[in-house]
């Protein structure tokens, strides 16, 4: 529902210049297909979401990927001009804060999870921004940064909220929500909250050598749990809106831990391509290896 990405920018005049350049990923021909609304017009004021989280000038752009007014459904999102437009904006964090159902008992709405695990159930999705021209296979073996969980855990706890370290989210493809039958196969994997929107999402940030978190927000028990309703929208809205506060408090507490964080520029995440590029340079598609100058702009356009 309330998803936001946030992080930090390097230079954000320059980033503006760049933004206008290339607007979002594979030059989107229709405003819908353009990255979430705040991020649209590419000034940074408008970029920061203050009305809705408070974030500090500093922390950097937010984005609602369901755009304004929440009229893009998880499938239609534009994951990789989300994703691009914040790498070419210098961002170098992004934290997915997400709505989830819980498939566990001890997961209650309210509770913020910061998962660690994910398993990808979605099936009508671009994954990538690598393809024909240019292969490239990244780890997704430990799909977040353990850095960006510690200070986000850190931040929860000052900010009085109650947190869960570690967990597996299942992303489905939606927009419905699941079966019952579907539900308790989800509950038999182990996986213990659900949700439509950390893939994609989670795989082209590592591809872009972005630092990548989850607060998974829970706000309903889907549709398993013998004593509570089956999940619906309304139900899910109230949930978050009774919780905007901690959201809030959240990212107030978070943005100065990430900055004082001295260790950031050597988070393995931002070398996660160094041995992925599986196509040797003579054999590249040039007009691909230019939409990749910011994803991968490191080690094709080495300065
Ligand atoms: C509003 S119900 C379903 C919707 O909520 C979650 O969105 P987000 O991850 O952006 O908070 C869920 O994944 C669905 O897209
Ligand atoms: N039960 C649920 N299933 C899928 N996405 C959700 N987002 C919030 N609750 C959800």
């Amino acid at each position: 529902m309330l998803h936001i990405e946030s992080g930090r920018w390097k230079n954000p005049r320059a980033s503006h210049r760049r933004t206008n350049r290339v607007d979002g990923w594979a030059i989107p021909a229709s405003r819908d297909s353009k990255p979430g609304g705040a991020i649209l017009k590419g000034m940074p004021s408008r970029w920061i979401d203050a009305d809705q989280t408070n974030v500090p000038r500093k922390f950097g752009p937010a984005v609602h990927c369901h755009g304004r007014g929440h009229k893009i459904p998880p499938s239609e999102i534009n994951y990789r001009a989300n994703i691009d437009v914040l790498k070419r904006a210098g961002v170098t964090e992004v934290i997915s804060v997400s709505a989830v159902g819980s498939l566990r008992e001890h997961l209650r709405p309210g509770m913020f999870v910061i998962v660690d695990q994910f398993i990808d159930r979605t099936f009508d999705r671009v994954k990538s921004f690598f393809g024909t021209g240019l292969v490239a296979h990244v780890s997704m073996a430990h799909p977040v940064c353990n850095r960006l969980g510690d200070h986000i855990e850190a931040a929860a706890r000052e900010a009085g909220i109650e947190v869960a370290r570690g967990g597996t989210y299942l992303v489905m493809e939606g927009p419905q929500f699941s079966s019952l039958a579907e539900s308790e196969l989800y509950r038999s994997w182990n996986c213990d909250v659900i949700g439509m929107t950390n893939m994609p999402e989670a795989k082209l940030a590592r591809e872009a050598e972005l630092c990548y978190a989850t607060v998974a927000m829970v706000t309903d028990f889907d549709c398993w749990h013998p004593n509570h309703d089956d999940v619906t929208v309304d139900a899910i809205v109230k949930v978050l809106l009774a919780n905007a506060d901690n959201a809030r408090g959240l990212v107030k507490t978070l943005a100065p831990r990430l900055h004082a964080d001295t260790d950031a520029a050597a988070c393995g995440c931002r070398s996660t391509l160094e041995h992925a590029l599986i196509t040797p340079p003579e054999a590249r598609d040039p007009e691909l290896v230019g939409r990749l100058d910011a994803v991968a702009g490191r080690l094709l356009n080495p300065r």
